[in-house]
């Protein structure tokens, strides 16, 4: 039976002698809280349901009243240190919370075939929007000979984020990998499907919790689709998430995290002769001149420019809601992206 400590920004929130709890599995209306005593099955109170427009997420600190040896009932989500966000399927821009107070970010990405340093990038990017700390992990390693140069062509693109090079097959890296998690700490994974995150989180338990797609494919069943999220907890006291639905990419968010996941090319700005400089043809660039001087490529640029303009899709997007934004966007005077 699993259960967890209770840190002080939590137990900061906490009311006279409430007790306090963590989501730690989410399958519809159904959770199971791990408190500092055991775990318990729960489901939200009947005053939350009809007050609340949002339910709990995995990750969340709640209060509860156990009601039996078993089982609880959830009468309040504390606040959340940081949140993972998806786009909501089928919608343009609303946005759906994943999971919550996550302390880094493991962005899985698979050498040889999965590898696009786009976008990683955009990954990172969706790991600062969240508040939580981005790492970077290339599995597979045993396809490749020459993974080195990948990692190298990682920290040179994507600066200041920790890459991690591994093999779940041939335990390359994972020593090395396994000295990053920390006591009390809490990883989400993310990244596409198939490249190999449920087998990392089965060699991190030291047993075959989460089915593969290669044990998928073998007992004839094919793909299927993982509903419920659910966190782990290993031995050295570290947690680790699998959140089902963080497949895909998406972009959305705040210029901010732009700026943290850019901050070379930030840095720069700070050289350009004009204040609000995009770094396209005007005089005095200093993110033009490195291009030229061989400090930066000129695809990191691009791609710069491309998320910049994503983002402030998004934000005329929420402004103005998609209907009127497709016609700004689809003018004949607007730039096309
Ligand atoms: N060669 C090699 N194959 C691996 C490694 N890790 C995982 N695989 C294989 O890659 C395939 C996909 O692995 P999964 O762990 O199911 O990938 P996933 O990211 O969880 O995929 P989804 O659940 O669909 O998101 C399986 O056939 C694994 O056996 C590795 O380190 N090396
Ligand atoms: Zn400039």
């Amino acid at each position: 039976m699993e259960k967890t400590t209770v840190p002080e920004y939590v137990k900061s929130q906490r009311v006279s002698e409430e007790k306090i709890g963590r989501i730690a599995r989410v399958n519809g209306e159904s959770f199971v809280i791990w408190d500092e005593q055991k775990s318990y099955f729960s489901q939200v109170s009947g005053k939350f349901r009809y007050e609340s427009n949002e339910w709990p997420i995995i990750g969340d600190w709640v209060v509860h009243k156990p009601h039996s040896n078993d089982q609880a009932i959830i009468h309040k989500v504390l606040n959340r240190k940081t949140v993972l966000y998806r786009k909501e399927p089928g919608t343009l821009h609303q946005k759906q919370m994943i999971a919550a107070n996550i302390d880094s970010v493991f962005i899985v990405t698979a050498l040889k075939n999965d590898f696009n340093l786009q976008r990683l990038e955009r990954y990172v990017m969706q790991a600062y929007e969240s508040g939580a700390k981005p790492i970077i992990i290339c599995t597979k390693s045993d396809l490749v000979e020459n993974y080195d140069e990948y990692r190298a062509e990682i920290e040179n693109y994507i600066p200041a984020v920790p890459v991690y090079v591994i093999s779940s097959f041939d335990g390359n890296g994972m020593e090395d990998f396994m000295s990053e998690l920390k006591s009390g700490e809490t990883y989400a994974l993310i990244g596409s499907s198939g490249v190999g995150k449920s087998t990392l989180i089965n060699q991190l338990l030291g047993q075959d919790v989460l089915l593969t797609n290669q044990v998928r494919e073998q007992d004839g069943k094919g793909r299927h689709t993982t509903t419920h999220r659910e966190m782990f907890l290993l031995h050295n006291g570290s947690i680790v998430m699998d959140t089902p639905g963080m497949r895909e990419i998406q972009v959305w968010g705040e210029s901010e995290s732009l700026d943290l996941s850019f901050s070379d090319i930030d840095q720069l700005a700070e050289d350009c002769k004009f204040r609000d400089c995009e770094h396209n043809e005007e005089p005095g660039c200093a993110v033009q001149a490195a291009i030229s001087n061989g400090g930066m490529t000129i695809d990191r640029l691009k791609s710069y420019h491309k998320l910049t303009r994503e983002l402030e899709r998004l934000e005329l997007k929420e402004k103005y809601g998609a209907h009127r934004t497709n016609r700004i966007l689809h003018s004949p005077n607007s730039k096309k992206f």
